[in-house]
């Protein structure tokens, strides 16, 4: 279990992670989206003990991760930007990480570089930008660490890499109860493999929750009132997320209960109306929005 507690980080005066507190339980796969700049890679390069956090703490399994060697030993972090050592090759990082991870599997690694078809004697300045995101999830796969943290990890990839990228962590999952950490922005493909999403916005988490929790408690509906309709009289200020109105159609975003959604709106007396399925990223955008993160302010 990774356990967060309070975690700050600033950079100069910049505050990159503000007062973090989060749960990652043990076979879950957790979800970090956010907003550009939200502070995602400085939580994933504090959790795997890269850098200090100034104020909270981080435990892994109970244990402080910064400077400890050994709890280090369960974390593979594959970060955004892929660092090589130069003139070096796959084989070079095998013998690497063969040193440092008790459990790598080398004769895995020969044989999904195969699969994947890579070649092993190549020098890794001269793989492409995606050859060198796929060489780097396979280390992290044959590095059989408990934690597995990707940062961007599916972008860069192509459809066909992500799907087999993708059903090979669910493997791992369901094989060996691997925990992967996974920060994207690609929410479509965290929608299919992510149990709870954390949702950064400006150093902060603006919340953490079961996926399937996060869907059952936003809803999106589409009604037409016979007579003007006065939502703010039914739904409190916090319930609504968001109204859009077109002609006489109103989709209207709200938290809460579908069920109790549906019985306001009826006291309405809608000519129609239907709650429809929301996306992740539907959900991204209606709750950074209600942070000041506007997207009507960002189109000229
Ligand atoms: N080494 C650094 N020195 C100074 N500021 C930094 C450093 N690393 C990150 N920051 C700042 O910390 C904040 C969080 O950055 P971070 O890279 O963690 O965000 P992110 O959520 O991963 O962003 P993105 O989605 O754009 O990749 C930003 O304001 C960034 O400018």
């Amino acid at each position: 279990m990774i356990e967060v507690q309070n975690l700050t980080k600033y950079f100069d005066s910049i505050k990159a992670v503000d007062d973090i507190t989060a749960v990652i339980k043990e076979g879950e796969v957790f979800g970090l989206v956010g907003t550009n700049g939200a502070g995602k890679s400085t939580f994933l390069r504090m959790v795997s003990g890269v850098i200090k956090p100034d104020e909270g703490f981080i435990k892994i399994d109970g244990y402080p991760v910064y400077e400890n060697t050994e709890v280090k030993k369960l974390i593979f972090y594959i970060s955004d930007e892929s660092y090589f050592f130069s003139n070096s090759t796959p084989i070079d990082l095998k013998n690497y990480y063969k040193v440092i991870y008790n459990g790598f599997d080398a004769i895995r690694f020969d044989e999904m570089m195969r699969q994947f078809g890579l070649d092993s004697k190549r020098k890794i300045n001269t793989y492409s930008k995606g050859m060198k995101k796929q060489l780097t999830v396979i280390l992290g796969i044959c590095a059989n660490t408990k934690y597995l943290l990707c940062d961007e990890t599916f972008d860069g990839l192509d459809p066909v890499m992500r799907q087999a990228v993708k059903s090979l962590f669910a493997k791992e999952i369901a094989e060996r109860g691997l925990t992967p950490i996974i920060a994207s922005h690609n929410l479509r493909e965290l929608e299919d493999i992510c149990d709870h999403v954390g949702l950064l916005h400006r150093g902060g988490i603006l919340l953490s929750k079961d996926l399937f929790d996060m869907k059952l408690s936003i809803h999106k509906i589409q009604c037409v009132f016979k007579e003007e309709a006065n939502l703010n009289e039914i739904f409190g200020e916090k319930e609504i997320l968001k109204v859009e109105k077109r002609g006489s159609l109103f989709t209207i975003t709200l938290r809460g209960n579908r069920e109790e959604i549906i019985a306001k709106i009826d006291r309405l007396n809608p000519v129609f109306s239907e709650v429809l399925p929301l996306s992740l990223e539907e959900i991204f955008i209606s709750e950074t929005e209600v942070a000041g993160y506007d997207i009507k302010k960002l189109i000229f």
